[in-house]
């Protein structure tokens, strides 16, 4: 639909595009990315003929761009600048009409039923049919940006230029604008070559991505391989990690502040920070500790500070286990955003709970059991905090090693095949979280012949048999 070779070219005062190479097809939504001042803008100008270039071409359709005419142009293309400006205070219905002109043999009187359909129809997709009559100059950012996308769209491109089409937008109207794009691009094979800023919204929404540097092409690719890491600390020169998006398989882009430096590089989690309740356990950390839990609050991985452990009666029994724990949780003045929550029938109590130490490594482990025979549901919650800055890795190797120290104790107890699947109790609702302080030194494994692993190991299997042999010596186990 469009190729670009070679593209060189500026301004007066010098060079901006240096040897731009790349094809854009049909019905594609192709992003162009790049920090501040990389020649985004000015490469745009020049695919919609607004700016001569050098040297190089740029085909359209198979034709040279400059052989078309200026009306040839503006029929094939419509292009929505950064900065909508309007001189004059037309209406928003005159103003988005304007879009029409492209399409007419005269002007003052060749309005036909089509034109007026065409400017309805868009102003309705733009969701500005209520503001028709005001004056453009009485609307804010956000509707003049509206009015210009609905003019743009009444001209029927089959390509749209968009510089930044999200600026000005609230959250609702950019996913609602860029919905639509990618519908008309899938549709009506509408082509849309669009600048962005917000690369997460890039990363949703384009086919394919360029990204600039000082001027020249640095990568054009799907956005997982544009929006690698590594690639764009290095080209806009900050910190960010990069992250899955949880619904869809797409790279979202965070920013890292800046530490404060405020932390107390000895912190760690211990027994100050618990509580053992009568009816519950709960341990309160002084900060946010990322998690990975299958708690019933709380679940997944996230950041918490509030770790309740709540025991109900045998016969609790409710519909919505969700929602009662977070009304639970509220009225006990606890954030059910802020909080891991685990309930239990077994006794706070018969709960074991220790600090294991291996030079400057710890963790400090709690974990309350109940019905452990075979042929009884079983509940084991296991909670684990590491003292040190854990992988992703890490995380999840640290609930494998923590589940096998807890299934050797179980073997132990009650004779091999206790802790597998089809032997032991007819369900398991067994429990963990796994919390990590993530200050300190990095601490990339957690597998069972690793530091960390070795003193998890160690400290489930201490806590887990304490825990089930408490449970055994206590009342609670002869009335269940
Ligand atoms: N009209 C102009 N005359 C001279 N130089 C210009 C003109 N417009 C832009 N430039 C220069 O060209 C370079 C690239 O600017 P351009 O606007 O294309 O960058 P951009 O990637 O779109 O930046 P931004 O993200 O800030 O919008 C910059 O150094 C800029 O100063």
């Amino acid at each position: 639909m469009i190729t670009v070779k070679n593209l060189t070219g500026g301004y007066a005062g010098g060079e901006v595009l240096k040897g731009i190479s790349f094809e854009v097809c049909e019905g594609e939504l192709f992003g162009i990315l790049g920090p501040n001042g990389s020649g985004k803008t000015t490469l745009l100008k020049m695919i919609s003929g607004a700016l001569n270039f050098r040297e190089g071409s740029i085909d359209v359709e198979g034709r040279p761009l400059t052989q078309y005419s200026p009306k040839q142009l503006a029929r094939m293309m419509a292009v929505l600048p950064q900065h909508g400006e309007q001189a004059f205070p037309y209406s928003v219905k005159e103003t988005v009409s304007l879009g029409r002109y492209a399409h007419q043999k005269g002007w003052f009187n060749s309005w036909h039923d089509e034109d007026e359909q065409i400017v309805q129809k868009v102003m309705e997709q733009t969701g500005i049919t209520r503001l028709q009559d005001k004056s453009i100059v009485e609307l804010s950012g956000g509707e003049k940006q509206r009015v210009f996308l609905a003019q743009a769209l009444a001209q029927q491109p089959r390509i749209l230029l968009l510089d930044e089409p999200t600026n000005h937008l609230d959250l609702s109207f950019q996913k609602e604008l860029l919905d639509l794009l990618k519908k008309w691009a899938a549709e009506e094979e509408l082509t849309v070559v669009s600048i962005f800023h917000d690369l997460n919204l890039a990363s949703l929404y384009c086919d394919r991505l360029l990204l600039m540097e000082n001027g020249e092409v640095l990568i054009v690719d799907t956005p997982a391989e544009v929006l690698k890491e590594e690639r764009i600390k290095k080209v806009y020169k900050t910190q960010i990690k990069n992250h899955p998006h949880p619904e869809i398989a797409k790279p979202q882009l965070l920013l890292v502040p800046e530490a404060d430096g405020g932390h107390d590089a000895d912190f760690k989690i211990d027994a100050r920070f618990l509580d053992v309740g009568q009816d519950r356990i709960v341990l309160q950390s002084p900060m946010n500790l990322r998690t990975m839990s299958s708690g019933i609050t709380g679940a997944g991985i996230g950041w918490h500070s509030s770790f309740v452990h709540r025991v109900v009666p045998m016969e609790y029994d409710c519909s919505d286990h969700k929602a009662e724990m977070a009304e639970y949780l509220q009225e006990n003045g606890f954030l059910p955003s802020e909080t891991v929550g685990m309930m239990t029938a077994v006794p706070a109590e018969t709960a074991s709970y220790q600090l294991f130490e291996d030079g400057d490594l710890s963790i400090f482990i709690i974990v309350s059991a109940g019905n452990t025979h075979r042929d009884r549901p079983r509940n084991i919650n296991t909670w684990l905090f590491i003292n040190g800055k854990i992988s992703e890795e890490a995380f999840i190797q640290s609930a494998m090693t923590a589940a096998e120290a807890k299934i050797s104790v179980l073997n132990e107890l009650e004779g091999s095949g206790a802790g597998s699947a089809g032997q032991s109790a007819g369900i398991s609702t067994d429990s963990i979280c796994i919390a990590a302080i993530q200050q300190g030194e990095s601490i990339a494994y957690a597998g069972t012949a690793t530091p960390l692993g070795k003193l998890i190991s160690e400290g489930i299997y201490t806590c887990t048999k304490e825990a089930i042999l408490k449970y055994r010596s206590s009342k609670a186990a002869f009335k269940h």
